[in-house]
C-alpha cells in the first residue's frame, strides 16, 4: 500500500489519497490461526487472529462503491499503573504494524507533554503513557489490533490491561463489515475470548440508533491522590469520555469539507469555527480528497479532543470526542487556568449543532466516580433547535453513564 501522507508541515494542506483507490477490489478476508505462543497463550488465553486479503469477494460486488461509513469504532484500553511504564517507549514502526491489522495507516503526528496523537486514514489514535485510544471508521478491522497491541504492550512495558471499553453506534450498512465486525454479538464474542470477565451493553432504539458497549472494569489500587467515595481505600484518577456522533447534516454545513482550489485544513479549521471550540488548542486537520475531514486537538491541560466529517450527502456522518472534563446541564467545569474556555455539555453540544447541523445525533457520557461529570442531574436541557428522543443513564461499579439522542426540530 503506497504511503499516503504528501506533506506534514503544520498549517500546510495535507491531501491523501484515497486507501480504498489502493485496494482495488479487493475483500477483506479474516482468516483465524490457532498459533499459541506460550506466553501470550499463559497472559491472555487467547487465539492469534491475522488478517488476510483475498481478491473476488463477492461482498464488494453488492455494495454501492462510493458509499464510506463514517461511524467509527471506538478502543479504550487503560493499562496498569505500574513504575516505569510508557506506552510512548513503543517506537513508531511497531505502531505502524499494528495498524496494518486494522487496515489503515498514519497520516499525521504531534505531541504533546501528555499525548502522541495520530491522524489515520480512517480516524485517529492517541497514546499517553498508561491509556490507549484507537478509533477506526469504514470497513476497518479494529478489534484485529487487539491481540498484537497487548503483546506489544507486554514485550516493551511488562504491562497488562486495567480496563478496557469497546463502543460504536450501529452502523448505516452492517452487512459490509468485515469479520469480526459482522455484528456487535461477534464483536462482543471477540472480546470475550480474550477478556472473559467483560460485559456487553446496549443504549437507545435497537431497531434504530443505537449505541453498543463493551467495558472491562478490574479495581485495583492506583498511586492516585483520588478516593472513591463508595469504595474505601481505592483511588483512581478521574477519566472521562465525551462522544458526539452526528447523522443525516445539512449539506450546506457540509460544503467545506469538501476540497476546492487554495482552501487548507487549517482554513476549514478556522472558517466552519472548529478552531473556536476549544481556543488555546494545539490542533492538527487533515482536509481528504475529494472530501472528508479529520482533526486532533490537543488542549494546554493535557485533553485531547477529536473530529471526522464525511460530508457526502447520502451517508453524512461527523463525530466528536473528547475526555475533557466538563459537567453536564448548565453547570460550569473549573479550569484553574482562565486561558482555557469554560465549557459545559450544553454550551459544546450547541456549537456543534451550530456547526454540522445533523438531523439526529446520539451523546455518550461515559465517567468514573472520581470525574467531575460523575453525578448526573435528572434533567437535561435541549440545545436550541433540537428535542431529546431519548434519555439513559447506567451506574456500573466505578462509572456513570449518560446516554442522549435527539433530532433538530422543523
Ligand atoms: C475523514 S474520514 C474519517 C471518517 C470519520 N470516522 C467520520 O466521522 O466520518 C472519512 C471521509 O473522508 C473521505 N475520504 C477520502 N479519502 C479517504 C481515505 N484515504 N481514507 C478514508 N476516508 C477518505 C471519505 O469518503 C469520508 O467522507
Amino acid at each position: 500500500m503506497e504511503k499516503l501522507e504528501r506533506c506534514e508541515d503544520e498549517g500546510v494542506q495535507k491531501e491523501v489519497r484515497s486507501v480504498r483507490d489502493c485496494e482495488d477490489g479487493e475483500a477483506l478476508v479474516q482468516v483465524s490461526q490457532k498459533h499459541f505462543d506460550e506466553d501470550e497463550k499463559s497472559l491472555f488465553g487467547m487465539k492469534r487472529l491475522e488478517s488476510k486479503r483475498i481478491t473476488g469477494g463477492e461482498e464488494e460486488d453488492e455494495e454501492d462503491a462510493s458509499f464510506f461509513e463514517g461511524a467509527e469504532k471506538l478502543l479504550e484500553i487503560w493499562f496498569k499503573d505500574k513504575a516505569g511504564s510508557d506506552l510512548r517507549v513503543i517506537p513508531r514502526h511497531e505502531w505502524d504494524s499494528v495498524l496494518s491489522y486494522v487496515h489503515c495507516l498514519i497520516i499525521s503526528h504531534m505531541s504533546s507533554a501528555d499525548h502522541d496523537a495520530y491522524v489515520l486514514s480512517e480516524s485517529s489514535m492517541f497514546i499517553s503513557r498508561q491509556r490507549f485510544i484507537l478509533k477506526t471508521c469504514g470497513k476497518t478491522t479494529l478489534l484485529l489490533a487487539l491481540h498484537p497491541l497487548l503483546s506489544l504492550v507486554f514485550s516493551y512495558c511488562q504491562n497488562t490491561p486495567q480496563s478496557l471499553f469497546y463502543s460504536r453506534k450501529s452502523y448505516l450498512q452492517p452487512d459490509h463489515q468485515p469479520q469480526p465486525h459482522g455484528s456487535f454479538s461477534q464483536e462482543a464474542d471477540f472480546l470475550l475470548s480474550l477478556f472473559p470477565d467483560g460485559r456487553s451493553y446496549c443504549m437507545g432504539d435497537m431497531n434504530r440508533d443505537c449505541w453498543y458497549l463493551f467495558k472491562v472494569v478490574r479495581l485495583g489500587t492506583f498511586g492516585s491522590p483520588f478516593l472513591v467515595p463508595s469504595c474505601p481505600g481505592l483511588t483512581v484518577e478521574p477519566d472521562q469520555t465525551l462522544e458526539v456522533l452526528m447523522s443525516n447534516l445539512e449539506p450546506e454545513a457540509m460544503q467545506p469539507f469538501f476540497q476546492s482550489d487554495g482552501i487548507t485544513a487549517q482554513d476549514v479549521t478556522k472558517k466552519t469555527g472548529i478552531a473556536s471550540l476549544l481556543p488555546g488548542s494545539s490542533i492538527d486537520a487533515v482536509l481528504f480528497s475529494p472530501c472528508g475531514y479529520s482533526l486532533n486537538g490537543l488542549t494546554s491541560q493535557g485533553y485531547y479532543w477529536t473530529i471526522h466529517v464525511t460530508p457526502e450527502a447520502n451517508f453524512s456522518y461527523a463525530s466528536f470526542e473528547t475526555n475533557l472534563e466538563l459537567c453536564p446541564g448548565e453547570v460550569e467545569n473549573s479550569f484553574a487556568d482562565d486561558a482555557e474556555k469554560k465549557v459545559t455539555l450544553l454550551g459544546l453540544l450547541t456549537q456543534l449543532l451550530h456547526i454540522f447541523r445533523p438531523k439526529k445525533l446520539i451523546t455518550t457520557l461515559f465517567a468514573n466516580s472520581t470525574s467531575k461529570c460523575h453525578m448526573v442531574p435528572p434533567g437535561f436541557a435541549s440545545p436550541p433547535g433540537y428535542y431529546v428522543t431519548g434519555r439513559q443513564w447506567a451506574q456500573f461499579s466505578l462509572y456513570s453513564l449518560l446516554f442522549l439522542s435527539m433530532e433538530r426540530g422543523n
